[in-house]
This record gives structure tokens, sequence and C-alpha cells, in this order.
């Protein structure tokens, strides 16, 4: 029996639960960052190029390194970092920032455990982001949580003490040792096979065929014997890597990063571009120079000294235990360093989010310092999700932690207010999600985009897709364009100049290091057939055909097979460390559910928990006190989270992308790792291509055996009722969680209306009606473009009409504009300029002299006189004043 499923069976065994986090004891980790040894002396030396971007680094050295500050105990290091994220810690005035950078040098030293802990006090804000739902205002009047999302854990453990026949019967220790000793006829462990695919296409059909990818194949049961016989399980090499790895637990060494990447691929990365597209390619992309492009000059930089990087930085670096830069960090740090423009990617757990960390704070050590320098955000990080920013906000930290560089972490879900206080410090590196950043922009006052001079974007290819579209395009109007370096990256980057061209980038060095959509190289990809009735079994059961028809009704599809064969992968082999990704978040939480009434300790982690939720999944997760997350594609990329062994996929996703996002949680910074792929008959394409891309001895075919999958599918059945009593009782407490929220709130509003009202009402770029507007708005731009295309020639849309004609025709037309405009949209700016010039039109024309002999158009009441529009149409009056004007004039 493999190692995990003892470990787990141990824990039973002794009697120690499984049942919920709280009552687990906790485990802390190696984590992420340790303090040992003193680094060589290096200096820095940019070229003039470097200086000049960076801030004058001619005149100023780098801060003398902050070795006079006393040392923090832990505790006071975490309250210290609590009360600073929760906004708690005292703002200094941008005058004493000296002060504040003291402060932060101290909070920074050492600082082995980053906390995810933002709250503190609870004093975030589930922020509307802008929507209009509460009134545009902030509502978090005290620092009060407006949502606080009931927890699951409450109830099902209610439950649970009711019927603790739910929990899953497990053997004890003995009878598993027995059973790993003895092979007998009824042997519950899975085949692992190798999975013999070819190298074409149609050796991999017949593989896929071999493996029960094909169309509804049934897979023959002495064909399935024969497999099964070739690769016994317990031959499995990985089997023992697993051991291994767990025992590596408390192994404070990084692992050895391979830096022989297979290849230079920067240039293969165009083979499949057409000549077109690589002659576009090469107008967009600067050449990589020769000192970085080589393997050789890959292989040269085995030591980060070889960059010149500064002392406080290479400290950092030695004190992450960082001796050898990975091979992106090989190829990107130098050109970084000299301000060039970079579009990157490489495999994931690569060390890429340090390939852009560290030339940026290097670059930043530079800057113009002094008590004449003023304080400026220089640097911005975007990155699509909270956690990954949370994450690269940690890891900046921490490379700064011998400088006096200051860091803001902008996202969305944690307090506006402390984050505007930081903002308004000008700290030089922010930190941010799209969402947030635009907020800040828009309603901080003083903070503005104006002085970056390094944007980076980290999965700047999921940034580039058409959700962040908008807020991309927002963000990177804000920053100046003239001097900024932008860098870009992602472990499935794409180098597609269309897309790029957006971010007006200056002839960036593509830096491709590892082939185009691989996976890292130490990790095994399992795939287990789920097998819907039509196609001949039970889930994932090869060798069961026919079993089929003797199945009950709820078994007969694919997805109602699939939870069991997660039960089984879950309870047996992969009872740790293991992350499981699901496609909905309604699914997340119904497994959740499935899994605490079992007695599986796991968490969940998705968009519908409020930001303090996912957080603390995350901790209890990275800590130990769970052994599950059950998560959607929120936390499929740049999550770095140390022993992850084993990465599920409930589904294949729909895009090999995010499959290779999410295994990549595994296998990370040259560990080992699994990931084990539940795949149906709709799937067979990108099983097909997530073979195509790995080397064939890291593939398995993986067959649960059917008697195991059954008595889970029976298990879920009896669980059903407890999983929709769990469900009823919990939207029952939201309800009246809701209606307590409403009360608070009313309460708030009475109580406050002064305050909230006296503030100014947070704007957005963009709300849904703002969408709308904008559509209407482009629209009428195009519309007005086209009108005034038409005007120039003088001839299209007016042609042939009279003067007097023409007149009236373009008067209704500016008026049409600017009703439309009036319903008022950002981009309507040319429109109002079209608005303003029907207004003098129509002032000129009211102004131009009636010819005469001709009676004055008529308004109102008839012989009332005065005219609504002054001059303009009245009765006798008008005429009369008119004349008279027009006689003085004369005169
Ligand atoms: N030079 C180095 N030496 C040792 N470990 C390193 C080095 N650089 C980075 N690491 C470690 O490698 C791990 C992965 O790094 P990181 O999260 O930056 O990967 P990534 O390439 O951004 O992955 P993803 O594509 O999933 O976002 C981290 O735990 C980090 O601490």
């Amino acid at each position: 029996m493999p190692a995990q499923s003892k470990s787990a069976s141990k824990r039973k065994a002794n009697g120690t639960p499984q049942s919920t986090p709280s009552s687990k004891k906790t485990t802390k980790r190696d984590d992420d960052f340790i303090m040992t040894l003193d680094s060589d002396d290096e200096v820095p030396d940019l070229d003039d190029a470097d200086a000049a971007s960076a801030g004058s680094a001619s005149e100023s050295e780098p801060e003398p390194e902050p070795t006079t500050d006393e040392p923090l105990t832990k505790n006071q290091r975490k309250r210290k970092e609590k009360a600073h994220l929760a906004g708690k810690e005292k703002i200094v005035e941008s005058a004493t920032t000296k002060t504040a950078a003291s402060t932060a040098r101290k909070d920074m030293a050492l600082d082995t455990n980053f906390e995810f802990d933002i709250f503190g006090d609870g004093s975030g804000a589930d922020y509307a982001g802008g929507e209009e739902t509460n009134g545009g205002w902030d509502m978090n009047v005290k620092g009060h949580r407006m949502h606080k999302k009931i927890n699951v854990d409450d109830i099902i453990e209610k439950r649970r003490r009711t019927r603790p026949e739910l929990a899953l019967p497990v053997d004890d220790e003995e009878d598993e040792e027995e059973s790993a000793s003895e092979v007998s006829e009824n042997d519950l462990d899975d085949d692992i096979k190798f999975a013999e695919f070819g190298d074409s296409d149609e050796d991999d059909d017949e593989a896929l065929d071999r493996f029960g990818g094909g169309d509804g194949a049934i897979v023959d049961e002495d064909e399935d014997a024969e497999e099964a016989a070739e690769v016994d399980s317990e031959e499995d090499p990985l089997s023992s890597d697993v051991d291994s790895d767990v025992s590596d637990d408390d192994d404070e060494d990084m692992p050895p990063i391979d830096d022989d990447s297979d290849s230079n691929s920067s240039a293969d990365d165009s083979d499949s571009d057409d000549e077109a597209e690589k002659a576009k390619k090469a107008a967009f992309f600067a050449e990589e120079p020769a000192t970085t492009s080589s393997k050789k000059a890959s292989a040269d930089s085995s030591s980060f000294s070889t960059f010149s990087l500064s002392r406080p930085v290479l400290r950092a670096l030695t004190s992450l235990s960082f001796h050898k830069p990975t091979p992106i960090q090989s190829r990107t740090i130098p050109i970084a360093l000299a301000g060039k423009d970079i579009v990157a990617g490489a495999v994931t757990g690569s060390g890429k989010t340090a390939a852009f960390m560290i030339p940026t704070i290097e670059r930043l050590t530079w800057r113009a310092k002094g008590r004449t320098a003023e304080a400026k955000t220089r640097v911005l990080v975007l990155a699509p999700t909270r956690e990954l920013a949370i994450q690269c906000y940690s890891v900046g930290q921490s490379l700064a932690k011998y400088t006096d560089i200051r860091f803001c972490l902008c996202v969305g879900g944690l307090s506006v207010k402390s984050q505007e206080a930081e903002l308004k410090l000008r700290p030089e590196v922010v930190i941010a999600t799209p969402g947030r950043l635009i907020d800040h922009v828009r309603n901080s006052a003083s903070f503005t985009l104006d002085d970056i001079e390094i944007l980076v974007m980290d999965e700047a290819d999921r940034m580039l897709e058409d959700g962040f579209a908008d807020e991309l395009n927002e963000i990177v109007k804000s920053c100046p364009k003239g001097a900024r370096q932008t860098m870009l990256f992602s472990a499935t980057m794409t180098d597609d100049v269309e897309q790029l061209v957006r971010l007006s980038l200056k002839r960036p060095v593509r830096l491709f290091v590892d082939p185009k959509r691989t996976t890292a190289k130490k990790l095994i990809q399992e795939f287990v057939r789920v097998r819907g009735v039509g196609s001949g079994g039970v889930a994932g059961a090869d060798g069961l055909s026919g079993v089929g028809e003797e199945q009950p009704a709820g078994r007969k599809s694919e997805d109602a097979q699939r939870p069991a064969l997660l039960l089984a992968l879950c309870t047996r082999t992969f009872t740790t460390q293991t992350i499981i990704f699901v496609r909905s978040k309604k699914l997340a939480h119904q497994l959740k559910i499935v899994f605490a009434l079992l007695g599986l300790s796991a968490g969940e982690l998705h968009g519908d928990l409020s930001q303090e939720q996912r957080i603390d999944a995350l901790t209890a997760f990275r800590d130990g006190k769970t052994d599950f997350l059950l998560a959607t594609d929120l936390a499929s990329r740049g999550l770095d989270i140390k022993g992850v062994q084993t990465v599920i996929n409930y589904d294949m996703p729909g895009q090999f992308e995010a499959y290779l996002h999410r295994v990549g949680r595994t296998a990370r910074a040259g560990r080992q790792g699994r990931a084990v792929t539940l795949v149906g008959e709709a799937d067979r394409r990108m099983l097909k291509l997530a073979i195509k891309k790995s080397p064939a001895e890291a593939v398995k075919h993986r067959i649960i055996p059917a008697t195991v999958a059954t008595k889970m599918l029976e298990t879920l059945e009896t669980l059903k009722p407890e999983v929709d009593a769990v469900l009823r009782e919990e939207k029952e407490e939201q309800a009246l969680r809701i209606a307590e929220m409403e009360l608070k709130k009313g309460e708030n509003m009475a109580a406050h209306a002064d305050e909230i009202f006296a503030r100014p009402k947070r704007t957005w770029f963009q709300s849904s009606s703002d969408k709308e507007q904008a559509a209407t708005a482009s629209k009428a731009h195009y519309e007005a473009t086209m009108d005034g295309a038409s005007n120039k020639t003088g001839r299209d849309r007016y042609a042939g009409l009279s003067r007097k004609k023409r007149r009236s025709r373009m008067m209704r037309d500016e008026i049409e504009r600017e009703k439309k405009e009036a319903k008022g949209s950002e981009g309507a700016k040319t429109i109002k300029g079209g608005g303003v010039n029907a207004a003098i039109r129509g002032a000129k024309k009211m102004a131009r002299p009636t010819k005469l002999g001709v009676a004055p158009v008529k308004v109102g009441v008839k012989g009332k006189g005065k005219g609504k529009n002054g001059g303009g149409g009245g009765g006798k009056k008008t005429k009369s004043s008119f004349s008279r004007d027009f006689g003085d004039k004369r005169r």
C-alpha cells in the first residue's frame, strides 16, 4: 500500500480525528523562507541606460543595510504584520517616510512564515467592486465585514455527531500491512500501467483506444488483464518517489532546480508559424543578446553573483536558499537589469516570480534617494487573482528584506481604507489585482500611475484574455508609455503579436525557456478512465464490461461516477497534500460536504467565499491542517504551496493551458509530483494533447478496481440525504445572515448617514450599465467618425441637399448624438465635442438674422411676446427687439 495511505491509516488507527480542521493537530511544514548565511560582497554595476531609467543611479549609493535594527520576536513580527495589513499600524506622514521604511524593515526581518491572515481583527470588507449595489459607497463603516459567511463545518460537525456511522470504515494498521505484503486475489490496490503511447497521431489513436479513450470503446477484459500484467503497480518507480517526498518534508534545503533547459526555445517557438507570422514576430521582438541566449551562457550563470547584484539582494537570495539561478532567471535577469521589455515563458514552478522580482528590486536599489528625493510608486506588478498577488507580495518582500523598498498590496476583498493610507506614502512597489487597482486610481486621492517605470504582469496570458481586456486597457492607459519597462510572464505565455501589441511594448525580448506547453520534468501524469454505462462499465473500472446493465439509475452517466472515483483515490492512495480541481464553485462546495461527512479534512477555495475564507482555506492546507483542497481554476495559476504531492483533476479542463497550470501546482522547483486526471469520452482530445506533450515514461494509466468504485458509489448513495440536509441548513442560515446583514446595514445607514452621504461616491470605470453605455457610445463614436469623414468630403451623407435642408439635417444629427451622449459614457468624449458643436451651431442659427420679410418662427402662446429662446422665436416683441438690435447695429 502506498505510503500516503499508510500514514492516513496510522492517524486514524491512533485515534487522531480527521474530521475537522480545528480538531486536527497543526503540523507546520517547512515553509518558504529561511534565513541562513551571509552573502558575497558584490558591487552593483549597472550601465548608464539602467541608471537613467532607474532614477539617477549615478548620484546615489544603495541604502545601507538595516543591520542596526533590533530583530523582533516571531510573535511581535506576526502582530506587526497583521496590524500593518489590517490598517491598524500607525501611518506616518510622507515627510517621515524614513520612519515607515524602518518599521517596514523590521517587519520584513527574518519573516520565515508569511501570514495570509490579512485581516487581523477582521476589518476587511467584502468589496462591492464599484457596482452600485450598496448605493456605490463602501459600507464598511466601522470596519466590519459585511458578509460573514456561514461556516459549513459547524453544520457538518453537528450532523456527524448524530450520525457517526457516516465516516468511511478504515482498515486498521495491521490489516494494511498485511495487505501490503500479500498480493491476494482480492487485492484492492489500483493498477498503474505505463500508457504506451506512440509518437505519431495514429499510434496515439491506437493507444488511446487501448487506454479506453476511443469512441465508445469497450476495453476487453483479457486485454486489460494482459496490460495489467505488464506493469505491476508495485514496480511503479514513482511509488518510491512519493515515499521519499513524504520523508523529505523536514528537509530544509531546496532541491536543485534543473538548469539544463532542453533548448533555447525562443526560436523554436516560432516553428509552427508561417512565413508572414515569422516576419511579423521578427519585426516586433528584439533579438536576445548573445550573452544570454546560448545554452552555454545559461549554464555559465551558475551563481547569482555573475549578475553583479547589490549586496542586499544577494543576501536575501542566500537567506532564501536560492544558491543558483534557474534557467528562466539566468536568461531574464541580465536583460531585465538593462531595462528592456520582456515576454517570457517557462514551465510551471521554474522560478518566474523571482525572475522578475530580482531585477526589479535591484533596479530600485539604485533609485534616487535622500531627503530631497521624492517618494514615488515606480513599480506595478499585476496578477489575475488575489491569492497570487498576495504571494508575489510575500516573495517581493522577502527578496527586498535588506533594502528600504516598500511594498503595498492592493487586492479586492481587503480593506480599501488601509490600502489607501499605504498608497498615500507612495510605496515603491504596488502589487495588485486589476479591479482594485483601477478603483484606487479613480478614487484614492493622490494615487496615480504617473510614475510607473516598471510594469510587470504575472500570468500575462490570462490578463490578456477577454475577461480582463477592459481593465487592462484602463491600466495601461494610466501608466506612462515613454520610459516604462514592461515584463510579461507566464508558463503558457503567448508570443502572438496581435495580443501583445495592446501593451505598448518596446521591441520586447522573447525568452521562452522551455518548449511551449510542457509540464515540469518530474511530474507524473496519470489518467483514470471514467465510463458511462453506455461505454461498458463502472467508472474507472476497466475490464468490467457488462456490469453497466446492473447499475442503478443514478450511476448512468460519467458524471455520476466521478465522485466515487475521486473518493477511491482520496481514501486509498492520495490521502494528504492533495489539491482537487473541479469545474464549478457549487461542485467544490458539495464535494467539501461529502468529504467532511466522511471524516476527510478538506478545505474549499473558490470565488463564492469571502476573502477571509479563501485565505483561511489556503493557510490551513499549506500548514497541513487539511489534507485536501477542493478548488476551482481560481487556484490553478501561480500558487506555490510547498509539499503538494498530488493534483487531481476531477474533470479535464476545457483548455490545455488550464490543464498545464492545474497540474503545475505540484512537481515545482525540481520536486516530484503526480497529477491524476479523470478522463471521460469528451476529453479525448485533451488527453491526446497531454500525452503528446509529455515523455512516454511520465504518462500512466491508473485503473481503479471495480469493487472499490462500486463500494464508493454505495457510500455516496447513503450520503445523499445528509448532503441535502447540510445544504438546506446552510441555506436557512444564509437567509438569516442576510436578514441580519440588512438590518445592520439599515442601522449603519441611520447612525452614519451623514458620514456615508458626505463621502464622495466611489466611481468605477465600468459597471454593467456603463458597459451598455460604452457599447452605445462606441457605436455613436463610430457613427460620429463616419459623419466626420463624410463631412470632410462634403458629398456622401448630405450630398444633393439644398443648403437649408443640409443644415437642418446636420442639426438633427447633432441633436441625436447629443441625446446619446446625455445618457453618459466615458468613451463619448468625441461626441461631447459634437454636442458642444451642436450647441454652438444652434446658438449661431438663433443669432442669424431672419431674412427680411420672413415671419419669425412663433413659439409658445400666440402674442405672448418673449420667446423661449430669447431672440430666437417670439411674437411681436421679439421681432421688434430683433429689428431694433439689427437697426442699432446698422446704425
Ligand atoms: N533560484 C532558485 N533556487 C531555488 N528555488 C527557487 C529559485 N527560484 C525560485 N525558487 C522556488 O521555486 C518555486 C517556484 O517558483 P515560482 O512560484 O516563482 O514559479 P513560477 O515559475 O512562477 O510558477 P507558475 O508558473 O506556477 O506561476 C518557489 O517555491 C520558489 O521559492
